[in-house]
């Protein structure tokens, strides 16, 4: 009886409890009832925006949602956020203070939480003043841009060990130093250290708990139990950011007091503007506004970083067309520049992409009203927490076409922006109480963004897949990844880029080398034959240098004929085994390709597939052994020459680093627009053409051409000679003699600008290829390959002479033989500039 008694009681208790509610929300707007004391806590789950964007399309776009005994206001789509952002801000300018932070000096100090009045006013002007207005921050752009660098520095170490890296730390550690460095001018992380972790756990768990499920939040009654250790995680975590601030302070104090030179930076200006406006903004003020900048700085514009490359990998199409936009503003200058980049609208509309389907804020920060407020008919009382869902209307399909499609061409063309006058896109808010720290966001993540995708392609690394690769979201103060992005960076350029990175000095004769054989081995063959890390080109190079010797050097037989078949100086063995090396790679080509063809495989269409269709047809005069015989030709006249021509050339531009620069300069003026080296757009540069024919003069890579023969007996100039002569030009006085040259040793391209001076045999003074019907066939393809090789090194590089060489003591020897090439290989240093 007694038990029927008390459940009795308990129902009467229950529905008076619920008709209760009913009379409480009579004015308020709709939503889900709810249980008796818990309301609809239990309808929220893990992704509250989520779960508060479903209940809103059966409740409606403002409804009334219980979270224990705290009442809320949930506005779903655009036309609610208007009502209470702009129709009546100043109502809903309020916040409610967590539980989390109660018992700190945040919870009555910081912008973020405090009502509006003197105090946050004062915070906003300190801001506007000494952070956020655009002469501030162009005045703060180089050490934006020097944290990014370092970056990018970090990143090219970790590409040349082939590692992975953790996108989202990574863009913490810049973001966070971009901040210490505005405030107290130091770097407070290492990209490279584990340190970073300290900070990243401080300012994870703060976004955690700030909006984590807390007892105490919905029933007063538990206020100061602690019953879940909230309190005690804020404690531990705030008081780690606020004694490294203490520090900075303090030390700071200490540094004026003993009128140590100012540094200029954040903390020089609070503590200035704190000594006259003591009142409202305390030293305690200063201290909270810094750690809360490093707060609402960093995890903000990491992880909308971190979701834009999470997309942009996604979708390679995207990236491509980001890189290229970047590449045709970055060109010309070779760097990233904030200024150039900060309006490139695909850019901007990338980011504004991300921030719409991954609002990094997705709640904004929980609103209160000030004051009873009528909205839409309904009343929302005093201090009722008005939360605004931004998440929601940022993927709403009636505001949105295809929302959940990354799709940054929606805002190009668009007035659309992120400045909380578009109420279906409020990644900042609006208002009041919106984000000051816009103008510094949009920069440091556009810097960021731009600098990843110039400078590196981007890999999943293997086991990941786009398709189980992991999209979900954690809610917190912040949205960020469920699972941090790795991704692999890729740097275009490889072989040199890593000597680069391991601070390694190029032998740039083997390199060009390497270069000019596989050019060559790709257009007769269609592979490449050596690989620019291993030694095995040594061996090509070792047999076309024994050809280039041997041919020129001094043989007792070519001018004592009775000597013929004797091989005094073993000459003929060296040319044997250096011709039989080349031969063999050869006749291992041509087997295969007949092999090939007797199989009907499919045609390769290079000049070896070409060279047996016409022998095919003309056996006589082109046989298989001719074809054999003009392949290895084609390998001798083209490799060395042009790598020769190279090595000079980058020997004369690093003694002459002002006209590396002007040749850099013009290279990238005309790079610019694409981004990458097009042999089309270089092969026409005056500048280059010009160093190129200098190059020739000044070295003259076949120095006496090859000996002509005279055919018959032939007067000239009054003399006979008789048939059977050797006929030396000796090319090489005539380009160096004074009486037809200015300063003729002097490297000087000038010489060859608006001259039209050339070397296609009609200027007798400068005749690296020859003249008349023996003149060399290969000028065109060797202007390409040389224009190719000179404009990618100096485009790409900066170069230093390893240590120990100077100018001054640089080796400018060159050695005879059929090409006259360096007798010492030139070594140098690639730099990558940033
Ligand atoms: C991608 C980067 C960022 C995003 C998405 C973002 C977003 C937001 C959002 C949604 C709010 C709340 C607005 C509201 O409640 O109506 C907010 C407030 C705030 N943000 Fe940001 N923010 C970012 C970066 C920054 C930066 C770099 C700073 C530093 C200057 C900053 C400082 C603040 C402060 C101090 C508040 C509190 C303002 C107040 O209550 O009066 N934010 N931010």
């Amino acid at each position: 009886m007694e038990i029927l008694g008390f459940l009795y009681a308990s129902l009467l208790f229950l529905i008076f409890i619920h008709g209760l509610e009913l009379f409480r929300r009579r004015k308020l707007p709709p939503g889900p009832i709810g249980l008796p004391l818990l309301g609809n806590l239990l309808e929220i789950g893990p992704k509250p925006h989520a779960a508060f964007a479903k209940l809103a399309k059966k409740h409606g776009p403002l409804m009334t949602i219980r979270l224990g005994s705290v009442t809320n206001v949930v506005a779903s789509v655009p036309d609610m956020a208007r009502e209470i952002l702009q129709k009546n801000d100043e109502s809903f300018s309020g916040r409610t203070t967590p539980d989390a932070i109660a018992e700190l000096d945040h919870a009555d100090h910081a912008m973020a939480w405090i009502s509006v009045g003197d105090v946050w006013k004062a915070m906003r002007k300190v801001l506007a003043t000494y952070l956020t207005n655009t002469q501030k921050l162009d005045s703060l752009r180089d050490l934006r841009q020097k944290v990014v660098e370092e970056m990018v520095q970090h990143v090219n170490g970790v590409s040349q060990r082939g590692e992975a890296v953790e996108i989202g730390k990574l863009v913490f550690t810049a973001a966070l130093n971009q901040m210490s460095n505005t405030c107290y001018s130091v770097n407070v992380a290492d990209f490279k250290s584990e340190d970073v972790r300290g900070f990243q756990k401080a300012v994870k768990t703060i976004m955690e708990i700030d909006v984590q499920f807390n007892i105490a939040d919905y029933f007063p009654l538990f206020k100061g139990l602690d019953l879940q250790g909230i309190r005690k995680k804020s404690k531990a975590a705030y008081g780690w950011l606020d004694a490294l601030c203490d520090k900075f302070i303090h030390q700071r104090l200490r540094d004026r007091e003993s009128s140590l030179p100012r540094c200029g930076d954040l903390l020089d200006s609070f503590l200035d503007f704190s000594q006259e406006n003591e009142a409202e903004f305390s030293l305690k003020h200063a201290r909270v506004l810094l750690v809360e900048l490093f707060l609402a700085g960093t995890e903000t514009s990491s992880n909308t970083t971190e979701w834009a490359m999470t997309e942009l990998l996604l979708n390679p199409k995207i990236m491509a067309k980001l890189r290229q936009e970047i590449a045709e503003k970055v060109g010309a200058k070779g760097r990233i520049i904030e200024a150039d980049i900060i309006g490139l609208p695909y850019l901007q509309a990338v980011i504004k992409e991300t921030m719409r389907l991954h609002l990094a804020v997705p709640l904004l920060l929980p609103h209160r009203s000030e004051a009873d407020v009528k909205v839409r008919g309904y009343t929302i009382p005093k201090n009722t927490q008005v939360l605004i869902n931004a998440w929601a209307m940022a993927r709403d399909p009636e505001y949105w076409e295809s929302p959940d499609t990354f799709m940054p061409e929606r805002f190009l063309g668009s007035e659309l922006d992120f400045k909380g006058q578009h109420f279906s896109f409020l990644p900042f808010g609006s208002g009041r109480r919106m984000c000051p720290g816009i103008p510094l966001a949009q920069r440091v993540v556009s810097l960021m963004i731009a600098s990843l995708v110039h400078h590196f392609e981007w890999e999943l690394p293997q086991d990941v897949t786009p398709e189980n690769l992991d999209m979900n979201d954690k809610f917190g103060l912040t949205l960020e990844r469920a699972t941090p992005l790795v991704a692999v960076p890729k740097i275009p350029n490889n072989h040199v880029n890593g000597a680069s990175q391991r601070g390694e000095a190029v032998e740039i004769g083997k390199l060009a080398f390497t270069a000019s054989l596989n050019q060559m081995s790709n257009t007769r063959y269609s592979v490449s034959v050596a690989d620019f890390k291993s030694e095995d080109v040594r061996g090509f190079q070792k047999a076309v240098k024994t050809v280039m010797e041997v041919d020129a050097q001094f043989n007792i037989v070519d001018y004592f004929p009775l000597l013929k078949g004797l091989d005094i100086h073993g000459i003929m063995k060296k040319s044997k085994a250096a011709y039989g090396c080349l031969g063999a790679l050869c006749d291992k080509f041509i087997h295969q390709r007949l092999r090939d063809r007797e199989s009907s495989l499919p045609r390769c269409g290079d000049l070896l597939d070409s060279f047996l269709d016409f022998s095919q047809e003309n056996e006589a005069e082109f046989s298989l052994k001719h074809a054999r015989v003009l392949l290895v030709e084609l390998f001798l006249a083209g490799t060395e020459t042009n790598s020769n021509t190279v090595e000079w050339a980058m020997t004369e531009l690093i003694l002459n680093p002002k006209i590396m620069a002007k040749l850099r300069q013009e290279i990238a003026e005309n790079v610019g627009a694409k981004g990458r080296i097009m042999e089309a757009d270089i092969i026409g540069l005056p500048y280059l053409q010009a160093v190129i024919k200098e190059t020739m003069r000044l070295h003259l890579v076949v120095p006496l051409l090859l000996p002509h023969k005279s055919e018959a007996e032939v007067e000239v100039k009054g003399y006979t000679i008789p048939k059977n002569t050797n006929v030396l030009i000796n090319a090489w006085a005539m380009a160096r003699d004074a009486d037809y040259w200015e300063s003729p040793d002097t490297f000087m391209p000038e010489r060859f600008l608006g001259s039209d001076l050339d070397f296609r045999g009609q200027h007798f003074a400068f005749l690296p290829f020859g003249s008349g019907r023996r003149m060399c066939p290969g000028v065109p393809l060797a202007q390409r390959v040389v224009s190719l090789m000179i404009a990618s090194l100096v485009y790409h590089f900066e170069w230093q002479l390893p240590q120990g060489v100077t100018p001054e003591n640089l080796d400018m020897n060159d050695k005879f033989g059929l090409t006259l090439e360096r007798a010492t290989p030139l070594l140098a240093v690639p730099i990558i500039p940033y």
